[in-house]
């Protein structure tokens, strides 16, 4: 299995040397040559497995050699034994054929754990075997950067910094990163927005200097392994609502379109998805690129979703390289476009994404709304970004197909947005139930590229 990147110059690499090098040499993102597929009986017997024995089923023929199948079990179970539900991705039902999969059960509560917990053990299982460290630096809007430092924090060989945009994360969010106590920790509030501590990581790994100097490696979804974990739970929830005899549709809360682009994988490895719909808050560029505006960044406005407040969503790259029928310069020119402000998607390009995606938007009373609306016909407390999911869900239901809204973070994480929509405080799960008494430990910094790569040379253990 070769992984080829979506500019179309940088070296093919192995599933493992692409998850340890994060973005590709030429800027772009890594992705399979080709994606595998699985039969209508593969996935019919994936009904009735655990979590994890479908998560191998599903994940191995990307990993090639980089593991044997012992090894690779072994770090699944590994990865999924924290986790707070004996299904790890359960599915509730919140009305009839809709069902919200929950991915909330994980050590940080958000969805990122799925992905972030397997992540973590296959850098410390690949690393032990090369006698190597590396420094992994993270952008983050509250969710990564948490599920992240969770994963890495105490490792020997590994150094983690977390790049969050200061004061535009929830205060849950920001104490998960700046209360662990672990040396190889460094949180950094960022005086800027998301898309600067992104556009500053991307830049950091531009810079060959000092990629090569720190041994920089990456855990946002510009990680391929990232994605590849987040396919089971569409493989997971479709099998067990019928799949593959029955179609079935998903609504992702999106940002940096990783989540949605896994559920675009899972479709492409032969699961019959009927829809695959995006849904955003005000922050609304990818539902306008999806309505034919083109791509145009504009202000991020902060919300009561902020997670996902993103307008540079970092893994539509991976689909534009399809849509533009893996022309890697095709993608090359957009996104120097894209530094100018943005670009247009050519007649054909955008056909072929409005045949793969829908797409809605959910504004700040239409979410507060949804929190208040599901709560009363169902028992679900949801966060905001989960009920962007299940307020544009509820535009593209069709009777006679499931829908699956991806409830992304618990409502936890996101006290005062819920407590104004419901009147209910949802309380922190009790092994957390201290965070607001724990002390912090951040440093506040500059959006300056070579203050933040300072402080990094600075801070890596010798
Ligand atoms: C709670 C939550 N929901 C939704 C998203 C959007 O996911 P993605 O960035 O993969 O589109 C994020 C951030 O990634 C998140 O933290
Ligand atoms: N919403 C994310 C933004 C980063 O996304 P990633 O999937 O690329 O790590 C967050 O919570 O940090």
């Amino acid at each position: 299995m070769k992984y080829i990147s979506t500019r179309g110059t940088a070296p093919e690499l192995s599933f493992e040397e692409a998850m340890l090098s994060g973005l590709a040499r030429d800027g772009g993102l890594y992705v399979p040559a080709n994606v595998p597929q699985m039969t209508p009986e593969e996935i019919a017997a994936l009904s009735g497995l655990s979590y994890e024995e479908t998560a191998y089923r599903i994940m191995r023929p990307f990993i090639g050699d980089t593991f044997t199948d012992a090894e690779f079990r072994a770090i699944i179970d590994r990865a999924y034994a924290g986790f707070g539900h004996a299904a790890r991705a359960p599915l509730v039902q919140l009305a009839p054929n809709h069902f919200l999969l929950e991915l909330f059960h994980g050590p940080t509560l958000a969805f990122k754990d799925f992905a972030m917990q397997l992540i973590g053990q296959l850098f410390q299982a690949a690393l032990t075997r090369r006698g190597d460290r590396v420094t992994i630096v993270g952008a983050t809007s509250g969710d990564t950067g948490s599920a992240a430092i969770e994963a890495f924090r105490g490792l020997s060989n590994v150094d983690v910094f977390i790049l969050f945009p200061h004061g535009r994360v929830s205060e849950v969010q920001r104490r998960q990163m700046t209360t662990p106590t672990e040396a190889n920790v460094h949180a950094l509030a960022v005086d800027g927005d998301f898309d600067d501590c992104q556009a500053a990581l991307k830049d950091m790994f531009n810079d060959f200097d000092f990629r090569d100097r720190v041994k920089l490696a990456g855990v946002n979804s510009i990680n391929w392994a990232r994605v590849l974990a987040q396919v089971v739970y569409y493989f997971s929830s479709a099998v067990s609502l019928g799949a593959p005899q029955r179609r079935i549709s998903f609504t992702v809360p999106t940002g940096n379109f990783g989540d949605i682009f896994a559920g675009y994988i899972a479709k492409q490895m032969g699961l019959p998805i009927d829809q695959l719909v995006v849904a955003t808050n005000q922050n609304d560029i990818l539902h306008r690129c999806l309505g034919g505006q083109g791509y145009h960044k504009g202000p991020t406005h902060p919300s009561i979703s902020p997670s996902m407040d993103i307008q540079v969503s970092s893994n539509f790259e991976r689909v534009l390289f399809d849509a533009y029928g893996r022309d890697g310069g095709a993608v090359s020119q957009l996104m120097e476009e894209l530094k100018q402000g943005g670009f247009d998607v050519s007649q054909g390009a955008l056909g072929f994404l409005q045949e793969q995606f829908a797409s809605g938007r959910a504004s700040e009373d239409e979410t507060l709304q949804t929190i208040k609306a599901t709560l009363t016909q169902s028992t679900e407390l949801l966060c905001p970004h989960s009920a962007v999911g299940v307020k544009v869900a509820n535009e593209h239901r069709a009777v006679d197909v499931p829908m699956i809204t991806l409830a992304t973070a618990h409502p936890a994480k996101f006290p005062a947005a819920v407590e104004q929509a419901s009147g209910i405080h949802p309380p922190l799960p009790p092994r957390m139930s201290d965070l607001y008494d724990r002390p912090e430990r951040v440093t506040r910094i500059a959006n300056d590229l070579g203050a933040m790569k300072d402080f990094i040379k600075g801070h890596i253990a010798k």
